[in-house]
């Protein structure tokens, strides 16, 4: 399995941009998630590497092997990219191991040939008990399966799947998307898999690009996007939590700053000396007797185990958790422990950022 590139690559659509200069690379074997907003332009990045769209700038290679730069492109059929849609596709009239071994038929491989890659691929999916049965005949979750393994069975070099758990149900998401993570572990192949679901995303992929506005804001593990969020648009789309703006920021050691946030100086960490926001994540935010600041409930939900509070303190919407549930209106004291700090001069510097549930 190759490794994707992409230099500097745009596509407009009627003279505005869907993509604006992609600059990114996806190693060999790495499992990879496109998360954004709507219309932020991951389908076009996907389509784009499927040689279903052209792009009209940069380049885009696999594997060093140009597909598409100014002239030269490579069209799909060519390109040995593997595509599972969140539609399935199947042939309603072949069996699973006729829609499973289809792409070889295609390609005249022998009969001895098929049946040993579809056996393959029918095991890697854990589908060999259902080898005989028809798509009409199968769960939502076994037929996304079945397309996954016939997008395997043409060994492809990289494989592109476009939101295939949309049409899930909640739990049979989940189910699918250990599937998905077995499945990666023991082929290895290189997948790029676009949500718009960021538990999904962060719990599948080794690193998640986060799109806005057909750029991509910050490409990085989960956890780091989560824990070290580079912007506010990150900050605020990744996790939960709140993003507020800071004042008066000063460093006593690398790695950390002090600063002035909702009326406190506290300690938080920090890669650059001059940060503007503070990106306060539920859990660095505690009940405690003794803290400093207060807040006032405005709203109180609960989520298995646990209720998230949101808060009214010093002008600003915080999250928090707790184990019991609290009352609207409720005042309580809460404690700020190292929240991180970043530096983004292009967003508003007084106007606090409430981050997704
Ligand atoms: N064929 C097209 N013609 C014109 N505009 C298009 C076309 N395809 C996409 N766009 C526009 O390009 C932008 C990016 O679309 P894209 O489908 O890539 O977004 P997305 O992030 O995949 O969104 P979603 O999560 O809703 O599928 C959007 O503004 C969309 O309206």
């Amino acid at each position: 399995m190759a490794g994707l590139k992409f230099c500097n690559v745009s596509k407009l659509y009627a003279g505005t941009p869907a993509l604006d200069g992609i600059n990114a690379e996806i190693g060999k074997g790495e499992f990879v998630a496109l998360l954004g907003p709507s219309g932020c332009g991951k389908t076009t990045l996907l389509r784009l590497t499927a040689g279903f769209e052209v792009p009209d700038k940069g380049r885009v290679t696999l594997d060093d092997r140009v597909l598409a730069d100014g002239g030269s492109f490579v069209p799909p059929e060519d390109r040995n990219i593997g595509i599972v849609f969140q539609s399935y596709a199947l042939w309603p009239h072949k069996s699973v191991a006729g829609n499973v071994s289809y792409p070889l038929e295609v390609k005249g491989i022998s009969l001895s040939e098929r049946k040993r890659r579809v056996a393959e691929a029918l095991d890697l999916t854990g589908l060999t008990a259902f080898a005989d049965r028809s798509p009409a005949q199968l769960s939502g979750g076994q037929r996304q399966r079945v397309a996954l393994a016939r997008c395997l069975v043409a060994d492809p070099r990289a494989v592109l799947l476009d939101e295939p758990l949309a049409n899930l149900d909640l739990a049979l998401r989940g189910a699918m998307q250990e599937a998905f993570t077995a499945f990666h572990q023991r082929t290895g192949a290189t997948m790029v898999y676009v949500t718009h679901d960021q538990t999904e995303a962060l719990a599948l992929a080794d690193r998640v690009a986060v799109m806005e506005k057909g750029r991509i804001r910050q490409f990085a593990a989960p956890e780091d996007l989560y824990d070290k969020p580079q912007d506010c648009f990150v900050a605020g789309f990744v996790g939960d939590g709140a993003v507020l703006p800071v004042r008066d920021a000063s460093a006593p050691a690398a790695g950390h700053v002090r600063i002035n946030v909702l009326g406190q100086e506290i300690e938080a960490r920090s890669q650059t000396l001059t940060p503007t926001h503070v990106c306060v994540r539920p859990e660095q935010l505690r009940i405690d007797a003794e803290g400093p600041i207060s807040g006032r409930v405005t709203a109180c939900t609960y989520q298995g185990g646990r209720f998230r509070l949101t808060l009214a303190a010093h002008g600003a919407t915080l999250i928090t958790h707790a184990p019991v549930r609290a009352s609207i209106g409720d005042e309580l004291r809460l404690s700020l422990h190292r929240p991180w700090t970043f530096c983004d001069p292009s967003a508003s510097a007084s106007a606090p950022v409430e981050a997704h549930a």
